[in-house]
């Protein structure tokens, strides 16, 4: 009989615990050894992510023709359609199931240079206010999160703060949907593909629905897959290819995906970079004589246009 799938229980990190230096551990241990984690009392409201849901679900329900009215624009935001970003890894596969929307910050205080694609007023009312309001507590959780990032690095808690980090930090909204109108028994079927995130940080709120998946060791053969279970209330967070880079590896950016479960499945991600002026060198914390540095010293700019990155955020404009 095949062994049952071992249930992956992945570090749950509590924000509001008044025992940082605990919680900073328990980050550490999840970063070195999965890439993902789950954090309770993040700060957001659980009001606030139900609106973000229904908005994002009235979104995705209209017609074609409506999404496509607000197709990604140059700056990259907007709607990207199902099976729009092929990928090759199964030829005879349609490519990725998923639809997407893509939302930065709304340009400065009078909201100029807004280079964001908004549904309409009168169909959707509260639609921008609430995917602003989303934006900025996601990014506030974020800083949070970083705070204790840090000190799990051996790092002042505000490390983040002051070095230039949050400048003008890069932080990208991508609300998804994956039709429900496919199973995983569809060959070569898939919502997303494998992949790691690029940037700093991934915060990820999802309806609850299962689908997501992670590798752990990206050269195994086969790959073996975990799903990462629902918990109500907490936001899942994964560590992006950039601090991988910053830590030297020691924490991980772990390859993840989502399958399809025959069910229609809603997710909201928020990316956070750095600032692009910043330059970015292997911590100390994470070098040793026995470890050296693995990479040079980079500005997060160069970075961004290595990865193919740069006319997609925009530099300087989110
Ligand atoms: O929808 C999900 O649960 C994962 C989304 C994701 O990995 C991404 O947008 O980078
Ligand atoms: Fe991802």
């Amino acid at each position: 009989m095949a062994a049952a799938p071992r249930r992956l229980d992945l570090p749950v990190v509590d924000l509001a615990s008044p025992d940082r230096r605990a919680a900073a551990r328990s980050i550490r241990q999840a970063c070195v050894e999965y890439g993902f984690f789950y954090v309770i009392n993040h700060g957001v409201d659980r009001g606030l992510l139900e609106r973000v849901f229904a908005e994002s679900r009235s979104f995705f329900q209209q017609p074609m023709e409506a999404k496509m009215a607000l197709r990604k624009n140059s700056s990259h935001r907007g709607y990207t359609a199902p099976y729009s970003e092929k990928f090759d890894d199964h030829p005879g596969s349609r490519g990725e199931s998923k639809e997407t929307f893509y939302i930065g910050p709304a340009g400065d205080v009078d909201s100029h240079n807004d280079v964001n694609q908004w549904p309409p007023e009168e169909c959707f009312p509260s639609w921008k206010r609430i995917m602003m309001s989303y934006h900025t507590n996601a990014l506030a959780a974020g800083k949070r999160i970083l705070s204790l990032i840090a000190l799990s690095l051996d790092l002042d808690a505000e490390f983040f703060q002051t070095n230039g980090t949050f400048e003008i930090p890069i932080a990208v909204l991508r609300l998804l949907h994956y039709p429900g109108d496919m199973s995983a028994s569809d060959d070569g079927n898939i919502g997303a593909a494998a992949h790691s995130d690029f940037g700093m940080l991934t915060l990820l709120a999802t309806d609850g629905t299962p689908g997501l998946q992670i590798c752990r060791e990206k050269d195994r053969h086969p790959q073996l897959w975990e799903d990462v279970h629902h918990i109500d209330g907490s936001l899942i967070v994964n560590i992006g290819d950039l601090l991988e880079r910053w830590t030297n590896c020691v924490f991980r950016s772990t390859l993840h995906r989502v399958v399809p479960v025959g069910k229609n499945r809603y997710s909201v991600a928020f990316f956070i970079y750095p600032s692009p002026n910043l330059v970015i060198q292997c911590m100390e914390s994470c070098c040793s004589e026995a470890y050296p540095p693995r990479f040079p010293p980079i500005k997060i700019s160069d970075y961004l246009e290595e990865r193919g990155l740069s006319s997609t955020y925009k530099l300087g404009t989110v």
